[in-house]
């Protein structure tokens, strides 16, 4: 930046510095930069401005401050209102109680270059968009008469991108033909027949179809329409290991083959833009936001290697598995329709597979195990659990780390997590070994049903999961959704929705959410552009079953030709295929900010040093790409995961379960233990060996 202050006056270019920007424009004139008594990460407060220059009929105005940092106007020697050497400063925050308080500056300007700088965050949400807007106008105004006089006319015009991320420049990986080689989808038609409700649910109809220990995956997207995978013949799956940077493709029928290349990660998303743009499907019944495609999982780690900086030989594990299976169960409920579909030609013909579906599901009388049949099978099991608990003064010690990289400016929000385990022995029946995961997802959803309840078994891995955090919807036409979830009280007898929105409604947790939604809306206008993204919700506090939680709606518009920075330069996307857009911004949003905290690249590097552990699937994303174009997944919370070796299957089980929450100055690290706690109590209670419906311990 230093650079840009010095240059030679015949150079000079209009410059509007924020935050970092407006210090270091003070310090580079002689004013010294200092610590504030508490960092103000997320926090929205009134200033006082000058009502000239930027603030022009801006007499006041309430913004957002991400600053742990101050410039030290009084420390040389000046009264706040005048000017310090060559600089005029314009507004200011008052700190601390009217006897005592300290003026911070908040805006400042160049007596005789084309210099400004402003200390808060005009581009947050919560500052106020009229006269930020108003504010960045007068800026623009001051900097083209300046450019006027310059002779520097028509450089406002065209404006350039001065960043923009490296291109991919890695070749398009061959692995992505055999993909296509591999998908038994022919049609660009997804056919269905649908059929009479079934008041059982899409539990029994997965049992239906898939027999204990077969590939399936189930998904529940927003509580509204479930996802079941049925391989067929043709199916194969997907597996990328990061750590490896290899590719794995099994067929699940026919003579299980299997195929292996090694890719980067940068590939991994290219084959899937190219299968999935290769295979769009154009038809199909719609009342079903899925029409055939891949069902399965991206790891937090798989996420991590996606990072602008990350290095990518470093040794992250984790895996991605989409199941590319063609035939699907669409549930809707509340019950308005129940869909079989396929987009394998073959399958619509007369007695084809839709047709031997739908009969075989009006035909059968089949019920789920009942409850007291499961306990009988699960409880000799579960008796013999062993937990291991992240051990409290433990996590303390970690929270302690946190806030001190929070207190030295490192990161303004740090989402610290930790890891249970439960090893159990595994049941001594091959069925019984088969039938244990799904059982268990069974119990999760009744004892904490969630919007994005969802079941896997892919390959050595097994997901039960609970998750009510949506992390990334979009539709076939052109719309992107993500709903970052943040502060979390616990449901009891006398936590009433009412009183939990006076304790969300504290300067801590809207800072928390506040933060995370401005991360959000960033990683969402890296691909929608400017003017593609608006806020629907913010901070609002709903009901989550065991829980509250304050969520936050954002909503992006994708305009293929003029897309944000993040993408501009990927040729590709100029195509008008929304599960191609879908697909990067996933590549581009991952890891789920709300699982990170903010600014989200530094806060994942310390957070590995911190919770030095690798995540595995917690904290990434579950859920389906539509051959249509659409898409959902869910964040990976409230939920436990098993990847089992064949060796070590026979003898036990070790499910790991993940819990955490966001850490920020104003944390206290007994309310965080007891707020990962009520997160862990989500989930860890379905391994005890009594009836779930009943209340947690
Ligand atoms: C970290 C977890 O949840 C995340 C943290 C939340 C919070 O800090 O309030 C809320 C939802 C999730 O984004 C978890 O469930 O383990
Ligand atoms: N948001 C920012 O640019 C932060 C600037 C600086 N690190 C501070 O904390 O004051």
């Amino acid at each position: 930046m230093k650079d840009i202050w010095s240059l030679h006056e015949a150079d000079l270019v209009p410059v509007l510095g924020i935050c970092l920007g407006f210090q270091s424009l003070c310090l580079h004139h002689g004013v010294p930069i200092k610590r504030l008594p508490y960092p103000l990460h997320g926090q929205v407060h009134q200033i006082a401005t000058s009502s000239r220059d930027l603030f022009d009929q801006i007499p006041r105005i309430e913004v957002t401050l991400y600053h742990s940092l101050y410039a030290n106007v009084e420390m040389s020697g000046f009264a706040p209102e005048s000017q310090v050497n060559e600089l005029d400063f314009l507004a200011w925050l008052s700190l601390g109680d009217s006897d005592r308080s300290t003026q911070i500056p908040m805006a400042v300007k160049h007596q005789s270059k084309p210099f400004w700088g402003v200390q808060f965050h005009p581009e947050s949400c919560k500052s106020e968009t009229q006269a930020c807007k108003k504010l960045l106008q007068n800026w623009w105004r001051m900097a083209l008469a300046f450019n006027k006089v310059a002779g520097r006319e028509g450089y406002g015009s065209s404006p350039e991108a001065i960043i923009s991320p490296q291109a991919d420049t890695s070749s398009f990986p061959t692995i992505a033909y055999e993909m296509h080689r591999w998908t038994s989808s022919t049609s660009k038609r997804s056919a269905y027949r649908s059929f009479g409700w079934r008041p059982d649910g899409a539990e029994t109809i997965s049992e239906l179809f898939n027999r204990p220990g077969a590939p399936t995956v189930l998904f529940n997207s927003e509580g509204r329409f479930t996802t079941i995978s049925i391989p067929s013949s043709g199916s194969w799956r997907l597996e990328y290991s990061v750590k490896l940077q290899k590719v794995s493709l099994y067929q699940l029928g026919g003579d299980h083959r299997v195929v292996e290349e090694k890719i980067t990660v940068g590939q991994l998303w290219d084959a899937l833009r190219y299968l999935m743009d290769m295979k769009k499907v154009t038809h199909g019944s719609d009342q079903s936001p899925f029409w055939g495609g891949f069902l399965g999982y991206f790891s937090y780690e798989l996420s991590l290697s996606g990072l602008p900086h990350s290095n990518q030989s470093s040794s992250f594990g984790g895996s991605t598995s989409p199941d590319g299976s063609s035939n699907k169960i669409s549930l809707e409920d509340p019950p308005r329709c129940q869909l079989a579909l396929s987009t394998c030609g073959q399958d619509d013909s007369a007695s084809g597979w839709l047709d031997q579906a739908s009969e075989l599901i009006q035909r059968d009388q089949h019920e789920s195990e009942t409850e007291g049949a499961d306990s009988d099978f699960m409880n000799p099991i579960l008796h013999q659990a062993v937990f291991s608990f992240p051990q409290e003064a433990d996590y303390k010690n970690r929270i302690a780390a946190c806030k001190a990289e929070l207190e030295a400016g490192e990161s303004y929000e740090l989402c610290l997590s930790c890891e249970t385990t439960i090893t159990l022995p595994t049941a001594s029946t091959d069925s019984g070994k088969a039938s244990f995961p799904w059982s268990l997802y069974k119990r999760l959803k009744k004892y904490n049903p969630a919007r994005f309840s969802a079941f896997a078994n892919l390959g050595n891995t097994k997901i039960v999961s609970s998750s009510p955090e949506c992390f990334l919807n979009w539709d076939r036409e052109d719309t992107l959704e993500m709903k970052p979830m943040k502060g979390t009280v616990r449901k009891t007898p006398d936590m009433t929705l009412e009183k939990a929105k006076e304790i969300l409604a504290s300067t801590k947790e809207m800072a928390e959410n506040l933060m995370i939604a401005d991360l959000i809306r960033h990683d969402l206008y890296g691909i929608c552009g400017s003017g593609g993204v608006h806020v629907e919700k913010l901070l609002e506090v709903e009901d989550y079953g065991r829980v509250y939680s304050m969520i936050t709606h954002v909503k992006g518009k994708i305009h293929p030709e003029a897309p944000g920075y993040s993408v501009r330069h990927m040729p590709q996307l100029k195509s008008s295929n929304m599960a191609v857009h879908g697909l990067t911004t996933l590549q581009r949003c991952l890891p789920p900010g709300s699982m990170t905290g903010a600014p989200k690249e530094r806060s994942c590097m310390h957070l590995q040093t911190i919770e030095n552990r690798k995540r595995g699937i917690y904290s990434g994303v579950m859920g389906y790409l539509d051959l249509g174009g659409g898409g959902s997944f869910s964040v990976m919370i409230r939920m436990a995961f098993t990847h089992s070796s064949t060796a070590d299957q026979d003898t036990q089980q070790v499910w790991r379960i993940g819990a955490g929450g966001a850490i920020t100055t104003l944390s206290t690290a007994e309310g965080e233990w007891q707020e990962m706690l009520t997160k862990l109590r989500t989930v860890d209670t379905i391994f005890a060996p009594f009836d779930v419906s009943g209340e947690s311990r």
